[in-house]
């Protein structure tokens, strides 16, 4: 099995103004050493308007934190009131972007077509997308959430080479499962991010698969971390509510001591 880097991520949704940011990000760097980014790669998804001053304080700073947006447009540049490129981000040496949070899907009607034009958005300024799957509680009863993710997956990656989709992290986040406090089983999350590692093997082949970071997001925190980063095919967490809290986010970057 191909050794990958846990990567443990904060989306910090709709939350902290960007000296909010600047004040959690300083707190986050001073909490964390060598040993953890030895271990784990740490990255926030603040939102756009954090972004430069995040930017800023890592730059000055060296943080080895990474930083990404939560979105970002479909097109290259122009008449696109409100939106933001691949190429802002890109300039503000973003290494991440969130493309089809399951939020973007439910309230601004994200289509799998859409998220596939984001990704390619992405690549052509080299931001790793980290595209976000995942079934909402009608699925998950009918039992269809493999297939339902897998669809997704395949929608996303339409048209995505090889040497692009070997950089790209997934997350599977089951839309039943976030900021609902019910987390996944560590067993429902690894059938599902087992399946998404099985179809990029098919999609592209079995090294890529291997290679691939796939993340967990919904409800994770300290207390159940480390049982779902035990399942073979999850590599990292997508933490959106807990990410809040540097203390709580830092016990999920050391899953391995909870
Ligand atoms: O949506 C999520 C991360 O992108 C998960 O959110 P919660 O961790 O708050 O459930």
């Amino acid at each position: 099995m191909a050794n990958r880097t846990p990567l443990m991520a904060g989306n910090w949704k709709m939350n902290l103004n960007h000296l909010e940011a600047i004040a959690h990000v300083q707190k986050l760097a001073f909490a964390l050493n060598d040993k953890d980014y030895e271990a784990v790669e740490v990255a926030v998804l603040p939102p756009f308007t954090d972004l430069r001053s995040v930017q800023t304080l890592v730059d000055g700073d060296k943080l080895k934190i990474r930083y990404g947006a939560q979105d970002l447009s479909a097109h290259v540049s122009g008449a696109y009131t409100g939106e933001i490129s691949g190429a802002m981000l890109a300039k503000l040496n973003c290494t991440y972007v969130a493309i089809g949070h399951s939020e973007r899907r439910q309230y601004h009607g994200e289509t799998d077509e859409l998220c596939n034009a984001k990704v390619k958005a992405a690549y052509l300024h080299d931001l790793t997308p980290i595209l976000c799957v995942g079934e909402g509680l009608e699925v998950r009863k009918a039992g269809d959430q493999v297939a339902h993710t897998l669809a997704q997956v395949d929608g996303a990656l339409k048209d995505i080479p090889a040497e692009q989709a070997a950089r790209i992290v997934i997350a599977y986040e089951p839309v039943w499962a976030i900021g609902t406090g019910e987390v996944a089983t560590p067993e429902d999350a690894q059938e599902v991010c087992g399946a998404i590692r099985g179809r990029l093997a098919e999609l592209y082949d079995r090294e890529l698969a291997d290679a691939v970071r796939i993340q967990y997001g919904g409800s994770v925190k300290s207390g159940n971390v480390a049982a779902i980063m035990a399942q073979p095919d999850v590599d990292g967490a997508l933490v959106g509510g807990a990410a809040l809290d540097v203390d709580e986010f830092v016990k999920i970057v050391r899953f391995r001591d909870q």
